[in-house]
């Protein structure tokens, strides 16, 4: 066999339209050592080009392998009691100077903060803390009846879903569900409607895609409020953003496919009852190709890198279609092995979303549902709520972590109990 000699090609580095030069083929003669024959050998074009993406994976294929390798062998648990001392703190103590940045995000911080508490170490959040979060929630809700990311600020889709998401993990303390104005909130989300199926992020100024979709869906059956009317033509906004790839981008035609645009997708359609009308093959080997064998981890797109969020927003989309019956598009053992060995480290409490990288409140709730769902398989139950049975497929008896439905980001028992709630007071 003659030696190959693959030389890598320059990409070529400028947009399609703007390359006027005739295409050249570069082949490279050379003798083979055995017969002394001249051999024509081509070179690959289809040989991965050094990007700068390319060079930072291989530095993160290094770190995690060092760590894969630092704890061979050795069954490596969830440090759930570390990680609850650094959400505890930041319930009672000022947050630092840096997270003034997340001024408009306030929900979701609650959220982030609450939920991992729960899925990681149940019974950590008191009925204390459950009174302020709601006392929090409903003083931001005033006068209107509608969710903001703040006091005083324009009311918002996105933090609609987390301040929802929210109350429903405080177990209905002091009867604060009761005092959530579903009419006023429904009202709101027809208010956002757009005429093709989208919905606007807040009134006149919001952005439309994916996100919006799936938080007025998610409120809606969390709140119990949902209608025809307040479904119409919303599934053809969602299959429109089905790309050639087979993951979902943020709006119908053109934009690229992305994990959290996905779930946010997938999600939705499983609310609506409507997972098949989507490409199911497509979508499962998108979100396949999302596993990296080196780094075992889940990245959010083509030629990304792994980070630890997207165990739950890919993990959570393999999980609903696990759950309709299309099987596993992901190896949970190994995602279970990237997000202990390289998402969590003795020296600092909290989940990363790769190693080098600082923990943070989203990274710790992602990462913990994500890693929640490498403990169960899921079944969907018959009927409109799009509640998930969940069967645990995996016992470590130290750091068991509660099931969670993977539509909604939240414990399915607290999901399941806020739902029964409004049904009631239908
Ligand atoms: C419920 C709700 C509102 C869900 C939102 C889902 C969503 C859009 C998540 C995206 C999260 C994320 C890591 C974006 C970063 O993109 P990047 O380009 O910085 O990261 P990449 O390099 O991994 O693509
Ligand atoms: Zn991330």
């Amino acid at each position: 066999m003659a030696r190959r000699n693959m030389k890598r090609l320059n990409f070529i580095n400028g947009s399609l339209l703007g390359r006027k030069r005739v295409v050249t083929e570069q082949i490279h003669l050379e003798e083979t050592e055995e017969q002394g024959q001249s051999e024509v050998d081509v070179i690959n074009i289809n040989m991965l080009p050094e990007t700068e993406t390319v060079c930072d994976r291989e530095e993160v294929i290094r770190d995690c392998q060092e760590l894969f390798d630092k704890f061979a062998g050795e069954a490596h648990d969830l440090m759930a009691d570390f990680h609850e001392r650094y959400l505890l703190w930041a319930f009672s103590d000022m947050l630092p100077p840096q997270m003034k940045a997340l001024e408009a995000s306030q929900p979701w911080i609650i959220y982030w903060i609450a939920n991992s508490l729960k899925v990681m170490c149940p019974g950590s959040l008191t009925t204390d803390t459950q009174r302020r979060i709601c006392q929090k929630l409903l003083k931001i809700a005033e006068p209107d009846g509608l969710f903001a990311g703040g006091q005083g600020q324009l009311p918002n889709l996105l933090c609609t879903y987390a301040s929802i998401a929210a109350l429903a993990l405080c177990d209905n303390v002091d009867d604060c569900w009761e005092q959530i104005d579903r009419k006023a909130i429904y009202n709101w989300l027809m208010k956002l409607k757009t005429p093709d199926g989208g919905f606007r992020t807040c009134l006149e100024v919001g952005e439309c895609d994916t996100r919006g979709i799936y938080c007025a869906l998610a409120v809606a059956q969390m709140l119990q409020i949902m209608t025809s009317e307040l479904c119409q033509n919303v599934k053809f906004f969602l299959i429109r953003c089905q790309t050639y790839e087979g993951g979902f981008g943020a709006c119908p035609q053109g934009d690229e496919a992305h994990g959290g645009y996905t779930f946010c997708a997938v999600a939705s359609l499983a609310i609506l009852n409507e997972i098949p009308v989507m490409n199911i093959e497509q979508l499962m080997e998108w979100c396949s190709a999302r596993q990296y064998n080196e780094e075992k981890g889940l990245s959010g797109r083509s030629n990304k890198l792994v980070d630890g969020c997207y165990s739950y927003w890919i993990g959570a989309t393999s999980a609903i279609l696990e759950a309709h019956g299309y099987g596993d598009c992901i190896n949970k053992p190994q995602l279970r092995e990237y997000i202990l060995k390289c998402c969590q480290s003795s020296g600092r409490p909290g989940l990363r979303d790769k190693p080098g990288k600082s923990p943070d409140f989203y990274h710790t709730n992602y990462i913990a549902l994500g890693l929640s769902i490498t403990e169960y398989s899921f079944e969907a139950k018959k009927g409109p709520d799009a509640l998930v049975n969940s069967s645990r497929i995996l016992r470590t008896p130290e750091t068991d972590l509660q099931p969670i439905n993977p539509v909604f980001g939240l414990p399915s028992k607290d999901l399941a109990d806020i739902i029964i709630f409004n049904k009631d007071r239908l």
